[in-house]
């Protein structure tokens, strides 16, 4: 299924592909944490929900659960884009780096699937100059630049926002959230600044991240103050 991000995605966040019909009819995608679920691509090839899937298998070194070798893990996101209903595949920034991630980035877009190219801190908000820097490499090497920081402040929030801003001014397709208490309202307001990926649980009690709203209140959120696109 296809799934570009030339406007707003929102991804109800999930390590059960069960949860597709509640997000049905609210969200626009699926993330499937892959890394959180007990035999993802059994669960792939069940599939029969309507909703494209965004498939992520995060790495024990970015925050996430998948403890096996990058190439490992890589082949097993390749193997996830060759099912029709898998739209994207999340790949961090770090393996894009490297030859192993450039040649399953290839074969993920071979595999008609985008590529969302991630980084993660969670410790904090760098500055801008860090920002801009690693949004930009983001984006050159993913169809998507996607950044999610840790916010401790305000000023960390209003970081986040300007960097998504110029990005997109820029014209890079860019994602951005800061993850804690001080980021959550980012979650809502980036997407205002150019922000085209939203990430939400389909019940608040199963976050995949710090500060995530439910999918429901997240909707509406952007839904509300991003109805003039023309700001
Ligand atoms: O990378 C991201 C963003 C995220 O960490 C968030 O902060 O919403 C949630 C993760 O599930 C997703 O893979």
């Amino acid at each position: 299924m296809d799934l570009s991000f030339d406007s707003f995605v929102l991804a109800a966040s999930t390590a059960d592909l069960g949860d597709e019909p509640a997000a049905r009819g609210v969200a626009d995608a699926v993330e499937f944490r892959m890394d959180l679920a007990d035999d993802p691509l059994s669960a792939l090839d069940e599939y029969d929900g309507s909703l494209p899937i965004l498939a992520t298998n995060r790495a024990d070194w970015e925050g996430g659960e998948a403890d096996a070798s990058d190439a490992e893990r890589l082949e097993t996101l390749v193997a996830a884009a060759e099912f029709d209903a898998v739209g994207a595949v999340d790949i961090e920034l770090a393996c894009l780096r490297a030859d192993v991630g450039v040649d399953a980035a290839t074969r993920v877009r071979d595999a008609g699937a985008t590529v969302v190219a991630s980084v993660h801190d969670f410790d904090r908000t760098p500055a801008r100059s860090e920002l801009i820097a690693l949004l930009h490499e983001a984006a050159a090497l993913g169809d998507v630049g996607k950044l999610a920081v840790t916010a401790h402040s305000n000023a960390d929030a209003l970081r986040l926002l300007d960097v998504t801003h110029t990005a997109t001014e820029w014209g890079d397709t860019v994602a951005t959230m800061a993850m804690g208490e001080a980021g959550r309202h980012t979650r809502a307001v980036a997407p205002v600044y150019g922000s085209k990926i939203g990430y939400a649980p389909v019940d608040a009690a199963d976050a995949t991240a710090p500060g995530q709203y439910d999918i429901q209140t997240l909707r509406s959120l952007v839904d509300d103050l991003s109805s003039n696109p023309d700001v």
